[in-house]
């Protein structure tokens, strides 16, 4: 316990202030440890005469009286001892001293200190009352100190077990930080499995890749729809999915371009892609790319989301489809009519060049469709259609106009007015026998007709559209009161030229059978002047109208497909003519013509060697001259059928050469044997220098190539000197002799022949 000196114990008030005497004594020997104000007051002494001395020296009793005194008290169980004390003064007074041990102190002699309260016999009860009273007090107050000391351990205890709290307090704030933790990963584990379930429960195509383009993540329906399954695409590049999964090989290359894109952008990137599926390899998808960076700018990775829209589409072009399509013919209606006509207009006017419209209306159509029903007449608006579309090019339209009425635009047909209404009265011709044709309709055929009113676009009266289809109606209307079944044009001049033509046309069919075409001859010569060669150009002696030059009746020949028949009449005469001059004994290469469709008709080959056949002509003295578009057209067929004649021994020349789109690769891989130079550039070469470079160019490409050169269209003699002096060739042209009669050639040639023999 505490130790609390006896000198202390004069420290607490309680004793040194009290009214009672009171002494400190140590146990033993009773000597005056301490002694209070009122003691020292009660004894006359001053403290230090009174502290040190012991309790018998100032008891008025020898020892042995103080030990019987003692005893008896022992004896009688008294808490006190009277003793007589002798007082400063000399006085002596009976002394109650009750004494007790002060709790909690020690002396030097061991134990703990006595007590003694002092009393006059006379206030005996006073002194017990006031011991017990004193004694409380004073132990309450070492006590008390006992109990702060107590106090200060208890609050160190509680400092501790502060800290231990506080531990405590940490240790559980860090268990609940770790519970916290575990709580925020769980808690995180639930939302990417939500996430997950998610985005795979989502009907779009989802994908997370990093910096690198490393597929991170798929949904479900990626998975799918990328035919991902049992593919490990974790951790792959888009062009590492190429690889594995083949299916998809233009989906990842196209996806990477994207990527990239988006990249590039730094923002969202939208793009539509077509991602096919084994269901469809026409899906189509809205993807969205959200790239997304660090903040030092670097790629950290990027969000992919694509939603099928191929419904959508499909949706979008059905509404088009319904907006601007005929439902029954599936043809333009009349509103997507409107906007092409618009634009053709447009296009005539940048490019000052012609087209046409032609309205078709089937003659006694609504008579038809009453009599054997709508559906029937729905059939045959559906076949008609058909053969419509059949009929014109790509950039050509054909639109439903309502009822049995259709309309044809041709855009962009010819630079001259003229020339673009024969071709538009040409299609009507063809449209007019297309759907002249029967139609097997059940058991029977079933046979229309169509009256076709055609204007020409643009137009100087008809600015609008409305204008130039009320022209095209009125015209139609004209053809339906000359009695159907036929085609008028609007505007009267080229009616006019059309019926000419058509005219024309009637009387070439019959050209052949009436014996009105000729072959002429023309002179091909050297530079001497020696004819060595002919070529053999058609000409058509009309009874009424003379004669008709080959730039009049070829091209309707052409258009026709009479051409056929007259290419194979011209084959027949210049053979017949090779055949004579031979027999003559003035044997004589000649030249003809051949149409790019008499050339790649079926059968062409066998035709030429039926008529080589049926003549005797050489056929080492026939050269065909074809043009540069023939050759272009269909290369490889061309070759072959060139290769076939040339086996026979025909040589080939390629017809007015620098006007087409020669090139020397295709010209090397043809059997030809000549060229032969358009006159458009021999005409001026002399004094133009462009024209004169031309032609040297074609004469370095001739002797690559080793080719014979014929210069066409030779009309002056500064011409021919211009020839002359840079390379041999055969000339052609009015100055040396225009096309004539066969027979004046051959007797020229025989005369000629006579001449070189009388020379020799
Ligand atoms: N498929 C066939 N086409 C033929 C046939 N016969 C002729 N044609 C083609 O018709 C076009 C015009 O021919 P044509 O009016 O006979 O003109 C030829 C010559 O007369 C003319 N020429 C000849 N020399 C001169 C001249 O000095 N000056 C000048 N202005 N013209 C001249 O050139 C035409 C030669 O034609 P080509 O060698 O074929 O180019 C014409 O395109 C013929 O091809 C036929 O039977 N079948």
């Amino acid at each position: 316990g505490p130790k609390v000196p006896p000198s202390g114990v004069a420290e607490f008030t309680p004793f040194r202030n009290h009214g009672a005497a009171m002494l400190l004594l140590s146990p033993g020997d009773g000597r005056i440890l301490d002694a209070n104000a009122a003691a020292t007051h009660f004894y006359g002494y001053p403290p230090e005469r009174l502290i040190g001395r012991t309790l018998d020296e100032l008891t008025a009793m020898d020892n042995e009286a103080i030990a019987g005194e003692r005893a008896l008290a022992q004896l009688e169980s008294r808490s006190h001892l009277v003793l007589p004390q002798r007082l400063a003064n000399g006085r002596v007074r009976a002394v109650e001293f009750y004494t007790s041990p002060l709790a909690g102190t020690t002396t030097a002699a061991g134990g703990p200190a006595q007590l003694a309260v002092l009393q006059d016999v006379e206030g005996l009860r006073e002194a017990e009352a006031r011991l017990a009273e004193y004694r409380l007090h004073t132990e309450e107050a070492i006590l008390r100190n006992n109990r702060e000391a107590v106090e200060t351990q208890s609050r160190l205890r509680q400092a501790l077990l502060a800290a231990v709290l506080i531990q405590a307090l940490i240790i559980a704030l860090l268990i609940a930080n770790v519970a916290n933790r575990r709580r925020i990963t769980r808690a995180l584990v639930h939302r990417e499995e939500q996430l997950t379930a998610l985005i795979d429960a989502m009907p779009d195509l989802v994908c997370f890749k990093d910096g690198n383009g490393r597929w991170r993540q798929v949904n479900a329906f990626a998975v799918r729809q990328l035919g991902l399954e049992g593919i490990d695409y974790h951790n792959c590049r888009n062009l590492e999915l190429a690889e594995r999964q083949p299916f998809h090989h233009d989906t990842f290359h196209a996806c990477e371009a994207t990527d990239e894109a988006a990249w590039q952008q730094r923002s969202v990137y939208r793009s539509e892609e077509r991602i096919p599926s084994p269901d469809n390899p026409h899906s189509v998808f809205d993807v969205i790319k959200v790239p997304l960076f660090n903040p030092d700018g670097s790629r950290r990775g990027m969000v992919v989301i694509g939603r099928d829209i191929t419904a959508r589409k499909a949706a979008d072009s059905e509404i088009e489809r319904l907006a601007y399509f005929d439902p029954l013919t599936n043809l333009p209606n009349r509103r997507l009519l409107q906007d092409r006509i618009a634009n053709a207009q447009a296009g005539a006017r940048r490019s000052g060049r012609y087209g046409a419209i032609l309205l078709v209306d089937l003659d006694y159509f609504k008579t038809l469709n009453e009599a054997r029903g709508h559906e029937m007449g729905d059939r045959l608006l559906k076949a008609v259609a058909e053969r419509l579309t059949g009929c014109l090019r790509e950039a050509d339209t054909v639109a439903r106009f309502g009822g049995d009425e259709f309309v044809l635009l041709l855009p962009d047909l010819a630079s001259h007015a003229g020339f673009a209404a024969d071709m538009a009265r040409s299609v009507a011709a063809k449209v007019r026998n297309a759907v002249a044709l029967p139609y097997p309709m059940d058991d029977e055929d079933v046979v229309v007709a169509a009256s076709i009113g055609v204007t020409l676009i643009p137009n100087g009266q008809a600015t609008t559209i409305a204008d130039l289809l009320k022209q095209a109606e009125t015209a139609m209307y004209q053809a339906k009161e000359a009695g159907r079944d036929q085609v008028r044009f609007f505007e009267p001049e080229m009616q006019a030229r059309v019926e000419a033509r058509f005219a024309l046309e009637g009387d070439l069919r019959h050209a052949v059978e009436r014996g009105e075409l000729q072959m002429y001859l023309q002179p091909q010569v050297d530079a001497e002047g020696q004819i060595q060669a002919a070529e053999a150009l058609m000409r058509w002696q009309h009874p009424q109208r003379g004669l008709v030059p080959p730039s009049h009746f070829i091209p309707v020949a052409e258009e026709t497909g009479l051409i056929l028949e007259l290419g194979e009449w011209a084959m027949r005469e210049t053979c017949r003519l090779l055949a004579r001059a031979e027999a003559a004994g003035t044997p004589i290469r000649m030249a003809v013509n051949v149409s790019p469709r008499q050339f790649h008709r079926s059968g062409f080959i066998r035709r030429v060697r039926d008529i080589l056949a049926e003549t005797g002509a050489d056929p080492t003295r026939l050269t065909m001259e074809v043009t540069e578009g023939l050759v272009i057209d269909r290369i490889h067929q061309t070759v072959a059928t060139m290769s076939e004649l040339r086996a026979l021994g025909v040589h080939f020349s390629i017809d007015d050469f620098g006007t087409g789109y020669s090139s020397l690769a295709y010209l090397k891989r043809l059997p030809i044997n000549e060229l032969k130079i358009d006159k458009t550039f021999i005409q001026d070469a002399p004094s133009d220098p462009n024209d004169a470079a031309l032609i040297d160019t074609i004469l370095a490409v001739a002797a690559h190539l080793r080719l014979n050169v014929v210069a066409e269209g030779v009309e002056t003699r500064e011409q021919a000197d211009f020839l002359t002096r840079r390379a041999p060739m055969l000339y052609q042209g009015y100055l040396f002799g225009r096309p004539e009669p066969a027979e004046g050639l051959l007797e020229r040639l025989a005369a000629q022949q006579v001449m070189n023999s009388a020379s020799s």
